[in-house]
């Protein structure tokens, strides 16, 4: 930890400590992009392209932990869920949840890439190597990979790796992440806000689609400016708001109305979790149920369905000693666990 730092009568009163931290290039020099992890994002990325704009008739799925906090626990899952992609791949494409970075409401932990020890320690370096390591090894079981998007300098440590991102409902308002998603090679979708408001949703996917320049850092992290073309795949993901659940036919119809008036592809992913489940897991079954029911009724603008599943359903503190963590159980919103969570997924062409 460095404390070399510059404290004038103005600046750094708040802070304790800069700390250097790997570079994007030495990062990707240390875990490279393997040939099938390469073969397996390029793919996803088509087919999932293909689906949101309609080319393809299958269901996107993005299901997954709400947060990874164990490396050989979500590679067991990541095991079961690939094995069952390639089974139901004639109905769907199925992309993990691989969340290292949570947006809190207030204060929390805030996930396996800021703190992957579960301890305070914020050892970034080592969640930024896991991290990679763990979505290299997914992709290279065939299983392409999802998170969300919330810092702004991880793209460049790990989008070589993704196939589907998100801007969460804390952050689709915010113009740092809009300009950011205009630079994402794998297409993104937004979550309309917590209060509920689609029209965020809809605005992000609008700005994202334009060209933009905003800061980040090179490979070698050096500062710069970079300029973006802007991303044509922005969609909307519904997880509900403080007035209630947005999954119904009427939500998911407007949606693609405004999409539509906003001159993009009408393509509308239904989060079964969040404030359209009211964070019951137990719930979560009933909004995919309502999601089919609509495909099947002919409702051409749902695209995709997220689901949060774990190895084991429901979800828990974390403890101080911890040892006393349960095996496969959430640590931030509860889950569905796996045996419901292939229930669900089998039912889906039924
Ligand atoms: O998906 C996860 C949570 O809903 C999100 O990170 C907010 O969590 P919190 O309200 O527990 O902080
Ligand atoms: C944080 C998440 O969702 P939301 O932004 O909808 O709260 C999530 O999907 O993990």
């Amino acid at each position: 930890m460095s404390s070399d730092f510059h404290q004038s009568a103005t600046e750094n009163l708040h802070v304790s400590a800069f700390e250097t931290v790997i570079t994007p290039r030495q990062l990707k020099e240390a875990l490279p992009l393997t040939p099938m992890a390469e073969r397996t994002v390029s793919q996803a990325r088509a087919a999932i392209r293909n689906i949101l704009h309609g080319r393809d008739p299958r269901l996107l799925v993005i299901a997954g932990p709400c947060s990874i906090h164990d490396f050989g626990q979500a590679l067991a899952y990541a095991e079961k869920l690939a094995a069952l992609r390639e089974e139901l791949s004639g109905e769907m494409e199925i992309v993990m949840r691989v969340y290292v970075d949570k947006p809190r409401t207030t204060v929390g932990w805030r996930g396996y890439l800021t703190d992957p020890h579960l301890n305070g320690a914020y050892d970034f370096g080592g969640g930024l190597k896991l991290t990679r390591e763990l979505m290299l090894q997914i992709n290279d079981l065939g299983l392409p990979v999802a998170t969300e998007l919330l810092d702004p300098f991880v793209p460049q440590y790990l989008f070589d790796l993704l196939s589907w991102v998100c801007i969460g409902a804390r952050t689709a308002e915010s113009q740092t992440h809009r300009v950011m998603a205009s630079a994402v090679s794998a297409p993104v979708g937004f979550k309309n806000g917590t209060g509920g408001s689609l029209k965020i949703a809809v605005d992000a996917a609008v700005a994202a689609r334009s060209p933009h320049a905003f800061f980040t850092i090179t490979d070698d992290a050096q500062a710069c400016i970079v300029h973006t073309r802007g991303n044509p795949d922005g969609h909307v993901v519904l997880r509900g708001g403080s007035a209630g659940p947005n999954y119904q036919a009427d939500s998911v119809a407007e949606a693609a109305r405004l999409l539509e008036l906003a001159h993009l592809t009408p393509a509308v992913v239904v989060d079964c979790s969040h404030a359209n489940s009211g964070s019951d897991h137990t719930r979560q079954h009933l909004v995919w149920q309502d999601a089919l029911a609509q495909r099947r009724s002919g409702s051409p603008a749902l695209r995709g369905v997220m689901l949060e599943s774990h190895l084991n359903p429901g979800k828990q503190s974390i403890p101080a000693d911890l040892t006393d963590l349960q095996y496969g159980v959430s640590v931030t919103d509860a889950c569905i666990g796996w045996e419901e969570t292939e229930t669900l997924l089998r039912s889906a062409g039924t």
